[in-house]
């Protein structure tokens, strides 16, 4: 076979192409590494085709440097003088690729003229290495008759290699991302039970045994042993979502990263964080069936009650009367809320309402605000319901320090350990969030009267809020008489809940010598002399205002560490930022590839501009290895799609799903092929 090759015109940025050389389908099985060395003699060597030489050339490098002696299979296309490209239509490229010209982005879809696979019906069956799409055949038909006249960019040629993506910056290997890929997918269903799935992720090696894209739909379906609907109903059962997100934990000896480089990670918000939020999302959308909880369907404006009590039994030592706590939704704006039940409480004084729209008022990241406050007998008894705002995943601070299980987990000195209890600085923490709470209450002419363990709710790390403010001016409503002793109160109870904490004993209070004296020993001295101010006796210049100027320096650090977390989520937030900006690039491709019909053509999404979007959808998802496997690789998605959007000037080159012909464009053409048919789309006639 003679050698063939088109002169490519000075500047043009096409490349010969061979025609398909070997396998027209992507083997069943990995080939033995003897049969890979024999195709790769009988492969014209890629450097030869794109740089003219090959500079490893009789330096090991296997493949055939010859292009005048025909080293083909006897049954691959090359051997059939009548599939070869010789006779086939040339595409002589008039114009440089600075840009895409016009009659390039509206020229209809290439066909090779040779007289095998031009016509449709073999064209049909002919299945590709890529995508066998239904769209296929109809591509052919319809874009053969414009084709001598208008294409000018294609060049056919002798043999095909699918197209070597650039390399990466990212470390990640094509192949090994490939597997992380399928084995992250793998576990997420793993997780789902199934047991095809379990086996899917359990056994690599039968995976490089299932013909890549053929079985893997099989997967994902629930067409086996499992019926949709029980399955449904399983689902139920599922904590959801299943899996936080797909993506492994960096590796130890991927640490040492050059500068430029990245791990995939580096593109989304740490894993902890996600899972913290979604934990939140997911707890915050739960729910029961009223019925089986006894519970109202509608109560007010609200619906969709949920118990958030951890416990049954109810006590009435804060209060004087049970309460329960339920998340629920509200019917006006759709938002999350929390109730607060005090059961079986008669409101006989209509003036103790108005104390709500004080605390109404009151915004502060301290203090769980107060929306409102009714009466209904909806449980079937006389119950006044409060209305919280809702922080999901929320812990008491007694759940948090005082539990039997927390108390275990720190080995403290209570349950034989030796433990240091809460550090100082968490303390510190908390005395500076309170104080500052405590002080916009009182500065508002209230007082909390709530501060007390198991109404102090951690809302994420060290983050803590007052909650249940307003109840208890409305259960003992006095007009506000007694406003300056509960104000007093506050600082007594401030002073026995940090005492508590630091000693991790909730009667560290009644024996205050010893507890002051394990403090001393434990704590620094300006954290024992802030408690010993806070239990003083009330006298008329014992304030908040006063703790306040005792704890300045510390202030000033809890203001440095907000600072430091903040900055911390903006950047975590500026990785998702990026996320959102490729979702609507892949919007876009969703709006235009394959789309079955616009503006009366059929073949809109399949031509011009649109037939170029497709190919780089195939260059960067469809993408098969030499085995023929998917290549699953998100550092490749990535990569590509932060290009795109960017429109770097960087050329690739896209191959026909025949692999017949090829294009070699940049990034910048793309995106603006993307653009105008987006604008095409969401033009108004
Ligand atoms: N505003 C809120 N948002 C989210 N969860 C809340 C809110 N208020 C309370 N919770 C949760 O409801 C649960 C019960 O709260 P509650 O105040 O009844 O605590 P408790 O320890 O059961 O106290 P008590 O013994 O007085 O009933 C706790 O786990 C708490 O985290």
């Amino acid at each position: 076979m003679s050698s063939f090759s088109i002169p490519t015109p000075s500047g043009s940025s096409a490349i010969p192409i061979v025609a398909p050389t070997s396998e027209k389908e992507p083997p069943k099985s990995p080939p033995s590494s003897k049969n890979l060395t024999a195709n790769s003699k009988t492969r014209t060597c890629r450097n030869l085709i794109i740089h003219g030489y090959c500079k490893y050339e009789g330096k090991g490098c296997e493949f055939n440097h010859d292009l005048g002696k025909s080293t083909s299979p006897p049954n691959s296309p090359e051997t059939n003088k009548s599939k070869l490209s010789v006779n086939s239509p040339v595409f002589k490229p008039s114009v440089l690729l600075s840009s895409i010209p016009p009659e390039v982005v509206n020229a209809p879809p290439f066909v090779p003229k040779s007289t095998q696979v031009n016509t449709p019906e073999e064209i049909s069956v002919t299945p590709t290495s890529t995508t066998g799409s239904p769209q296929q055949k109809h591509y052919y038909d319809s874009g053969e008759q414009e084709y001598d006249n208008e294409m000018t960019l294609y060049e056919q040629t002798l043999g095909f290699y699918p197209p070597v993506p650039p390399p990466t910056p990212f470390l990640l290997s094509p192949g090994g991302v490939a597997n992380h890929g399928l084995n992250a997918l793998a576990n997420s269903f793993a997780s789902l039970g199934l047991n095809n799935a379990t086996n899917f992720a359990s056994n690599e090696n039968s995976l490089s045994e299932v013909p890549s894209h053929m079985n893997n739909t099989s997967y994902f379906t629930t067409s086996h042993h499992l019926d949709p609907f029980l399955y449904q109903s399983q689902q139920a059962l599922l904590p959801q979502p299943l899996q936080y997100h797909l993506y492994t934990s960096p590796l130890p000896h991927v640490s040492n990263l050059h500068p430029h480089q990245k791990t995939i990670h580096a593109f989304f918000m740490l894993d902890h964080l996600r899972e913290e939020l979604q934990r939140k999302n997911e707890s915050t959308l739960k729910t029961v069936n009223a019925k089986d909880f006894n519970l109202p369907e509608e109560l007010h404006v609200y619906h969709s009650l949920y118990p958030l009590d951890q416990r049954q039994e109810k006590s009435i030592k804060i209060f004087g009367y049970p309460s329960w706590v339920y998340k629920s939704v509200c019917s006006v704006d759709g938002r999350v809320y929390c109730l607060r039940r005090i059961e079986g409480f008669r409101l006989t004084n209509e003036i103790a309402m108005s104390t709500i729209e004080n605390w109404r008022r009151i915004r502060h990241a301290n203090i769980v605000s107060i929306r409102e406050a009714f009466t209904t007998k909806a449980f079937g008894d006389h119950s006044l319901v409060f209305v919280y705002d809702y922080h999901p995943l929320s812990q008491t601070l007694f759940d948090k320090h005082f539990s039997s299980s927390s108390l275990q987990a720190n080995n403290l000195p209570q349950s034989g350990g030796t433990g240091v209890v809460v550090p100082e600085t968490v303390l510190w923490s908390y005395i500076t969030q309170l104080a500052s709470a405590i002080k916009t209450i009182h500065s508002s002419g209230l007082a909390a009267r709530m501060i007390e363990p198991t109404k102090i709710l951690s809302t994420n790390k060290n983050r803590i809020r007052i909650n249940c403010c307003g109840i208890m001016d409305m259960l003992t409503f006095d007009g506000g008489k007694n406003i300056h002793h509960f104000q007093q109160e506050d600082l007594i109870h401030f002073g026995q809940l940090i005492i508590s904490l630091a000693c991790n004993s909730l009667s560290s209070v009644l024996n205050l010598p010893k507890s002051i004296d394990y403090i001393s020993r434990h704590y620094s001295p300006d954290f024992k002399n802030v408690i010993l101010y806070l239990l003083n006796k009330p006298t008329p210049t014992k304030s908040v205002d006063k703790v306040i100027a005792m704890i300045g320096p510390r202030i000033l650090h809890e203001i440095n560490s907000v600072h430091h977390y903040n900055d911390f989520l903006e950047s975590e937030l500026s990785q998702e930022l990026e996320n959102g900006r490729l979702v609507r690039l892949l919007c876009k491709f969703g709006f235009i590839n394959e789309r079955p019909e616009f503006d009366m053509d059929p073949s809109w999404s399949e031509t011009g501009d649109r037939y170029l979007i497709k190919l780089f959808r195939d260059y960067v998802f469809h993408q098969v290895d030499e085995n023929g496997y998917p290549v699953v690789d998100m550092a490749h998605v990535l990569m590509c799609l932060n290009k795109l959007d960017a429109g770097v000037d960087e050329r690739i080159m896209l191959v026909s799903r025949d692999e017949q012909s090829c294009l070699i464009v940049s990034y910048k053409e793309i995106k603006n092929c993307i653009d105008s048919a987006f604008r095409d789309l969401s033009r108004r006639k």
